[in-house]
């Protein structure tokens, strides 16, 4: 299989390196989807990853607050997207990409759903999230019902529901518009650039690139996209890719 991966990532990459690496947070840089636990192998892997000049960047629908500390924290690289592409920030520039607030959706969504707001929404800029209740965690065509009603209810919105909460974002926002700016505001080239993610806010994101990839759990939509499905769930994906990477790397760069 690693060789496969190796293929896949020649065939894309014709024996350069990858231009940027864009990676999910939940479900790809921790032990398991559900999970906060981070999985420590990995970020010392893709800190070796760093070491050969490739940008590591986090795209995360997680509050702005929580992905900055994270990125400085685990040493990543200073470019990263937050909160499903509402915030970028590309070195010390912080670009709030939504111009308008959803507060006045929570209370509605709450009632009319009966889901309860995340205490995260305190420092969300933009993104707002909702816990859902246990049955639907644990049904995938029930969350994606539960989605269509509620885009249904406000088309201009995104509503997604990606293991770990529900978000609602503005249609303009999404990884995928997020990556583009980035791109356009370094020397990313996206055709050479590598994503990894593993839910439904990735699916875009996962098409804007030359090399989508999700992990073996991933959500079906988002394994419709990817060029390449890795074979175990979660972090130990993620490994099993990077380390294939770094493979490539020291062998055909
Ligand atoms: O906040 C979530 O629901 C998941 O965040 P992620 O985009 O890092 O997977």
């Amino acid at each position: 299989m690693s060789i496969d991966i190796i293929k896949t990532i020649s065939d894309y990459l014709k024996g350069s390196r990858p231009s940027a690496i864009f990676i999910d947070i939940d479900g790809v840089l921790t032990i398991e989807r559900g999970s906060y636990v981070l999985d420590l192998e990995l970020i010392e892997l893709l800190r070796k990853v760093m070491a050969y000049g490739i940008p590591v960047c986090l795209v995360s629908g997680n509050a702005y607050p929580t992905v900055l500390t994270l990125q400085r924290y685990l040493g990543l690289t200073p470019i990263f997207v937050a909160e499903n592409g509402c915030v970028i920030q590309v070195g010390r520039e912080l670009i709030k990409l939504c111009r308008e607030s959803l507060d006045s959706l929570v209370e509605d969504i709450e009632k009319s759903f009966s889901l309860k707001r995340s205490t995260s929404n305190l420092y969300r800029l933009c993104d707002r999230a909702f816990h859902v209740p246990e049955h639907i965690k644990s049904n995938p065509a029930m969350a994606r019902k539960l989605e269509s009603s509620i885009m249904e209810k406000y088309p201009h919105i995104y509503a997604l529901y990606t293991g770990y909460v529900l978000h609602i974002y503005p249609r303009y926002c999404s990884k995928s518009s997020a990556i583009k700016i980035i791109a356009d505001k370094t020397n990313i080239d996206l055709n050479k650039s590598i994503a990894i993610g593993d839910s439904v806010t990735d699916v875009d994101m996962i098409k804007a690139v030359g090399i989508g990839i999700v992990v073996g759990d991933a959500d079906e939509d988002a394994k419709k996209e990817a060029k390449i499905v890795l074979p175990f769930n979660a972090s130990t994906s993620t490994k099993y890719f990077i380390s294939a990477l770094l493979n490539y790397i020291s062998q055909h760069v």
